[in-house]
């Protein structure tokens, strides 16, 4: 990781709306991932401030932000873009180092919402069997564990998230405080998000029972249960045309997270579990005091005191003079 400028050094392009001064951009200069050096053709553009918005959409802001500053970069053409609430701040960063930087790269959807994304932006729509190697993906998460394991498909995307996740030599998470956790199940309760063949969702709901997972938790929501759509009579199906199981388990099991996700997938009638085990190399929380934590897979967390408004790389398009 690169060294990390401090709150005073970026203080000044907070809110600004006017050029940053030359001490922020050799400030940010060290904000950069080596291979991305500050030159003439990616100086920060002015500023507008950003709307000031709640704690929770500020935090999920400030995580998407960080995490492509420093992940996206010149060298990164093949991007895997995740889905859920947190991911279009990670789409707005992007678009915000200009239409030059987005010129040769490649975005890559893990279901319907992304794809969305990707097509509003602007961007270029690719699919993951034309670009099977990535270069790569950042996403969200529903909770994540000391260990930088996940539970994810909150929003039944997990088959694409998890393909695009294997497909990517980098595999970032990006989430709000609420979202850090010691052990998996603490803070979302409701169960590991499991999509299945819809003709074998009984006999998976059974092999789940059997497993352990209770039909009712102890504070009396309800537990093992075949996901149902809101608005739609019916279950929910996913972008795959599956359904989706969520099977919590008690934190004796949740704490092997990699044991309890190989015993799940071999159920037969199982497509994909929810649970994300040992794949991410770093996990960005944006916390509610303007910071961002950094968790890296080697257990190390940095913390970023601010994130500027404007993107570490910013390329202007520069057009040919008209004749
Ligand atoms: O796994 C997911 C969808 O299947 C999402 O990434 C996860 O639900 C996080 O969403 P949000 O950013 O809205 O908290």
């Amino acid at each position: 990781m690169s060294p990390v400028p401090s709150s005073d050094s970026i203080a000044p392009l907070v809110g600004t709306i006017l050029p940053p001064p030359p001490s922020a951009l050799s400030a940010l200069r060290n904000f950069l991932p080596p291979s991305q050096p500050v030159t003439p053709g990616n100086q920060l553009p002015t500023s507008i401030p950003l709307p000031v918005l709640p704690a929770v959409e500020a935090a999920k802001r400030l995580a998407g932000y960080a995490a492509v500053d420093r992940h996206v970069g010149l060298d990164q053409k093949f991007i895997g873009i995740g889905s859920g609430s947190t991911v279009p701040y990670v789409v707005d960063r992007i678009v915000a180092q200009g239409k030059a930087a987005n010129r040769d790269r490649v975005f890559i959807p893990t279901g319907f919402q992304s794809k969305e994304l990707i097509i509003k932006a602007g961007l270029t729509l690719g699919d993951v069997d034309q670009y099977p190697d990535l270069d790569v993906t950042i996403d969200g998460a529903d909770e994540v564990d000391d260990e930088l394991n996940a539970i994810k498909g909150g929003g039944a995307c997990q088959l694409r998230e998890k393909v695009l996740a294997e497909a990517a030599k980098v595999w970032i998470m990006v989430a709000d405080y609420r979202k850090n956790s010691k052990v998996l199940g603490t803070t979302w309760t409701q169960g590991i998000p499991i999509e299945v063949a819809p003709f074998a969702y009984a006999k998976v709901l059974t092999n789940l029972a059997h497993m352990g997972s209770p039909s009712v938790l102890p504070n009396g929501k309800p537990g093992l249960s075949l996901r149902m759509g809101k608005m739609k009579a019916g279950p929910v199906v996913s972008d795959n045309g599956n359904f989706i199981i969520d099977a919590p388990f008690p934190p004796e099991m949740m704490e092997n997270a990699l044991e309890l996700l190989h015993r799940i997938k071999m159920l037969t009638g199982v497509v994909e579990v929810g649970l994300f085990c040992h794949m991410a190399k770093a996990a960005y929380f944006g916390n509610e005091d303007g910071s961002v934590s950094i968790r890296t897979a080697d257990g190390a967390v940095e913390k970023l005191a601010s994130v500027p408004d404007t993107p570490v790389l910013a390329i202007p398009t520069v057009h040919a003079p008209s004749s």
